[in-house]
């Protein structure tokens, strides 16, 4: 029996709501999700949540940004309308593979050289200017870098000079110099107001910051906003499953509920696949090897890893990157383990360089079956055998255009955690795998 308690879905996966009330034994609460002729989201919570338990059920995938902004207003509805506590059920977390910087191989983003400097390989990893040293040779009594920025002080001046404008560029000079004596110092003591040496000077104009090749303005960490923003709005609590990064769950501060995906892969292996014994468990990447290792190690299975040469950060970067296998995969089945398919190219590649190497069969068991644009003709043309992904994401037209496609039901295992987590229960015996 449960008392207080409220499911609301929103637009994003109907079914997956109608399964997980089933379960529960209770109808979805009424609400009117619509837009504006403009294109804002519109929502109405047509009955009252007072002091109610609130579980809204919204997943990623498809209109992504459009199910974010109407699972916010939501919440943001509930709490504005006394709900006791809200929970937020996201089978697949929005944006959890934006959890952090966008990190490459070459370095951090600050640091990448793609432009001439690296084609001509003069790239060094110096702070410019650079950081003074004693016994560095100083051709004009200036330390260092300020040479650099006298030489551009006095490329001011004579722009300056051509437009009429008086200006007398004054070098920087420092104090730290080994050879600065006391005239020096008295010469750069500060004055007030910008004055120099008692004279008014427009010192207020700097040169234009130039970036470096590779320089990134701007790198949003998109992930951390959209903890932010749901917390913001109202939600007292996530449930998730799979989170591409797991230790996205830090980025909150309330408690998240990361569903193990995996529990149910491995069932499907003893139930569906002949003789799993002798097949081989593969991670398609370095970043899954922890979440296939542990199907691989409950299932006494080996283990065989897909290392991709280069981490790919674009589509046609991605597709580029050299693949090569650790491991032996020679007259086995195998079978990739990854937690979500978007473009399925890894998957697919995977396949591919896994039946060279002399498997017999390739399975793609997938927590998330995203598989957005040309993913399912991409499925359908490869190497793999069989594709099995959860309805984290609804695969209704997914399985009428792909025969290689089967779908696992999730919604029991979020019932449950909704059921456990309102009758405050533990929900540790989700968890195992
Ligand atoms: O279907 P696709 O478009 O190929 O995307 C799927 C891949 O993307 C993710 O990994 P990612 O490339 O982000 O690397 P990581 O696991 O090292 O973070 C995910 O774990 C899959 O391996």
């Amino acid at each position: 029996m449960v008392r207080n308690l409220v499911v609301l879905g929103g637009s994003s996966h109907p079914k997956l709501t109608e399964t997980i009330c089933n379960q529960l034994g209770i109808p979805p609460a009424n609400i009117l999700l619509s837009k504006f002729a403009v294109g804002e989201t519109r929502v109405e919570i047509q009955e009252s949540v007072r002091g109610k338990d609130v579980f809204v059920i919204q997943s990623g995938g498809g209109k992504v940004n459009d199910h974010l902004m109407e699972l916010l207003i939501t919440i943001s509805a509930c709490r504005t309308a006394s709900a006791k506590r809200i929970t937020a059920v996201l089978p697949l977390f929005p944006y959890s593979r934006q959890s952090d910087i966008p990190y490459n191989k070459a370095g951090a983003p600050l640091a990448k050289a793609s432009g001439h400097r690296s084609r001509q390989g003069t790239y060094t990893f110096d702070s410019r200017p650079q950081t003074p040293h004693p016994g560095q040779p100083e051709s004009t009594g200036l330390a260092n870098g300020a040479q650099n920025l006298h030489h551009q002080l006095g490329r001011l001046k004579t722009e300056d000079q051509r437009n009429g404008v008086s200006f007398e560029a004054q070098p920087p000079r420092r104090t730290d110099t080994l050879d600065s004596t006391k005239s020096d110092k008295s010469q750069d003591s500060p004055k007030p107001n910008g004055l120099v040496n008692g004279t008014s000077k427009s010192t207020s104009r700097m040169p234009a910051f130039q970036p470096q090749p590779g320089y990134k303005q701007w790198v949003a960490q998109a992930g951390t906003l959209v903890a932010d923003l749901l917390t913001c709005a109202g939600a007292d609590h996530v449930i998730t499953m799979d989170l591409h990064d797991p230790q996205y769950q830090g980025f909150f501060d309330i408690p998240v509920d990361n569903l193990y995906g995996h529990t149910l892969l491995r069932k499907y292996i003893q139930h569906n696949i002949p003789n799993y014994q002798q097949a081989v468990i593969v991670s398609p990447d370095a970043g899954g090897a922890k979440r296939a290792t542990a199907v691989a190690d409950a299932l006494g299975m080996p283990f065989a890893l897909i290392h991709k040469e280069r981490r790919p950060t674009q589509i046609t970067d991605r597709q580029n990157a050299t693949m090569m296998l650790v491991g032996e995969v020679g007259n086995r089945t195998a079978i990739l383990i990854d937690d979500l398919a978007d473009t399925a190219n890894t998957i697919t590649r995977a396949a591919k360089l896994l039946k060279k190497e002399g498997a017999t069969q390739v399975y793609a068991l997938v927590t998330h079956g995203i598989l957005s644009g040309d993913a399912i003709d991409r499925i359908n043309k490869s190497a793999l055998d069989k594709v099995v992904v959860t309805n984290t994401v609804d695969q209704t037209e997914h399985l009428r255009e792909c025969p290689k496609l089967a779908q696992l039901e999730v919604g029991n295992v979020f019932a449950e955690a909704i059921r456990r987590v309102h009758h405050g229960e533990s929900i540790s015996v989700l968890f195992e795998v």
